[in-house]
């Protein structure tokens, strides 16, 4: 299997400077290799930095040392480094982020929403339009809602179109971050559905899942981090 993902000794500090310039070092010489078709969870207690080392892969934060090896493009590119519009290019055709929270935008339709990242390559507009139908209709977002702007649907309604939104463009590489939390059984049965899709297609997965039953029933591997900020 082709590798995706090259994580080379990554440290990252973070320095509270409203709290005494207290720093706090979380992660310390990570490194982690995810390849194309794999699923790899990260795993260690609550405060281990699971979520530090996911927003880095994703190019949120900064980290102080080491590499973020993506491939983009057919080539190698570190995130670690890459100057702002490598940044939003990797963002919008090779990593996708799949998180539990929508970030609302007003007055824009449910089906817009869900459609949009796939707009944005050029893909035909009814094809985006089919795609996401079939996507909501999956997560079973009640077709009576698709016109409707989310900001006011129920929580676990607006955790269905973000994720409908997250896989509606087949990226090569998808992180993951608690995409089940608080979904019920059957909801949770259709993301796992689509992470496996996903694997089967090639995609390379990092994600988080606190659930034990879904990180067992996704995880190709278990990446485990400890309270050093070290990873094994
Ligand atoms: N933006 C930030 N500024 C300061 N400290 C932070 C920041 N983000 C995370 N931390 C600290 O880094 C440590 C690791 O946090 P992180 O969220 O990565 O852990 P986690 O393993 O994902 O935890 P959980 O399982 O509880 O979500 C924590 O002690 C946290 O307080």
């Amino acid at each position: 299997m082709k590798a995706s993902i090259r994580v080379e000794n990554l440290s990252k500090t973070f320095v509270l400077h409203h709290q005494n310039g207290v720093r706090l070092p979380v992660l310390r010489n990570a490194s982690l290799e995810v390849n194309s078709g794999e699923c790899v969870v990260l795993h260690g207690h609550s405060g281990s930095g699971k979520s530090t080392l996911l927003r880095s892969l994703y190019a949120n934060y900064l980290p102080d040392t080491g590499h973020i090896w993506i491939r983009h493009e057919g080539g190698w590119l570190d995130l670690a480094c890459a100057p702002a519009r490598e940044v939003l290019a990797v963002r919008r055709r090779t990593i996708g982020w799949v998180s539990q929270f929508l970030r609302v935008i007003p007055r824009i339709s449910t089906l817009e929403v869900v459609m949009q990242p796939l707009l944005d390559l050029g893909v035909p507009r009814e094809q985006c339009s089919a795609r996401a139908a079939a996507l909501l209709k999956r997560l079973n977002v009640p077709e009576r809602l698709w016109h409707l702007a989310p900001s006011t649907f129920s929580g676990g309604e607006q955790q269905r179109v973000n994720i409908a939104r997250g896989f509606i463009v087949d990226y090569p590489i998808l992180l993951l971050d608690e995409p089940t939390a608080s979904l019920d059984a059957t909801n949770s049965a259709a993301v796992v559905g689509l992470i496996d899709e996903a694997r089967a297609r090639g995609a390379a997965i990092v994600g988080i899942f606190h659930d034990a039953a879904v990180r067992q029933r996704v995880a190709d591997r278990l990446h485990t981090m400890t309270s050093s900020g070290e990873t094994v």
